[in-house]
């Protein structure tokens, strides 16, 4: 396919914590690339969710939920991720939930009135309405705070409303080559993406305050000889404390959080995994922005 004919274009997934964005990127590209989670600010990192339709590719810009405490290290350096990411696309998809609006829905919108990027506004969650008229004076106040370039309520965990929402997404598009090759569905590496599989379970399977607190290194990741991939995997945490919620009793609760997540390395890479985790005390990484970036964050 010749330049000419191809059309390609970025379009950055933007909101505040827990609003759904990343199921919404698994749903438009149909398969799981980011992590999800009841918690919020689960995704950490800026990945690319790619979807190429014919002449089209959609390279999808997930981003770390937007907020404003911005205490720790962590947070800084996630919401400049996510900041940085509103500047360089084509358009934005700004999601937010339900009828709640929220001072992090405030400060998300003052940075797209800044960065003058179309915006097409996603209401997601409204399964959760049993009278989806509720939602209609929620959209007429939305409609006066900005000039949205479309207003779609869809529900991200229902696959029903993302043919409407690709097609919206596709009238922004601009003439051009394709960024990645056609069977491409992200940016990341499959290392990158055990890492984060893990790091999933580990956030459902633990206490509330785990998420904040801990990592998950990649040390091996290997095909042996019989065939199988051999993956060692090293979950920090920051306290003694947070090493025993981790490892459960008797080693239980590590066991079931590396069973669910070999399970889903060996779908996504398609082989028999053999995945060995430890669980490692390194207090304060969450709080040093050096040690952060020498674990990956911050440098997207
Ligand atoms: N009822 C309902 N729940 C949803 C829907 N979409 C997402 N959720 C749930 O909302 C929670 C947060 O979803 P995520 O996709 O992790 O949210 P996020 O905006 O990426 O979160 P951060 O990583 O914190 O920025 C999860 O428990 C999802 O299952 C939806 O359409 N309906």
């Amino acid at each position: 396919m010749s330049e000419q004919e191809t059309k390609s274009g970025f379009i950055a997934i933007v909101g505040r914590p827990n609003v759904g964005k990343s199921t919404l990127l698994n749903q438009l590209l149909g398969q799981k690339v980011s992590i999800t989670s009841k918690k919020a600010q689960t995704t950490r990192h800026r990945i690319l969710g790619i979807d190429t339709d014919g002449a089209y590719q959609t390279v999808y810009v997930d981003t770390p939920g937007l907020h404003m405490e911005e205490k720790r290290a962590i947070n800084r350096l996630m919401n400049r991720a996510a900041s940085s990411s509103i500047g360089d696309v084509d358009m934005v998809i700004f999601v937010v939930e339900g009828t709640h609006w929220t001072d992090d829905d405030e400060m998300v919108l003052n940075k797209l009135r800044r960065a003058k990027r179309p915006v097409i506004l996603v209401i997601n969650k409204i399964d959760q309405f049993k009278d989806k008229s509720i939602l209609l004076p929620h959209i007429q106040e939305l409609t006066s705070k900005f000039e949205f370039e479309q207003i779609i309520p869809l529900t991200a965990r229902s696959s029903e409303q993302m043919p409407a929402l690709k097609k919206a997404v596709r009238d922004y598009l601009t003439p051009g080559m394709h960024y990645f090759s056609e069977d491409s569905v992200t940016d990341r590496s499959v290392r990158f993406m055990a890492a984060e599989i893990i790091r999933e379970k580990l956030i459902r399977y633990t206490g509330e305050e785990l998420p904040y607190s801990t990592t998950v290194e990649i040390e091996k990741f290997q095909d042996q000889p019989s065939g199988v991939t051999l993956i060692h995997g090293l979950i920090l945490v920051e306290r003694e404390g947070q090493k025993r919620m981790v490892i459960g009793n008797k080693g239980s609760k590590l066991k079931t959080i590396g069973q669910d997540a070999r399970r889903d390395i060996e779908k996504l890479i398609d082989n028999q995994v053999n995945l060995q985790l430890w669980v490692k005390v390194k207090s304060g990484w969450a709080d040093d922005e050096r040690a952060l970036r020498s674990l990956g964050y911050g440098e997207e």
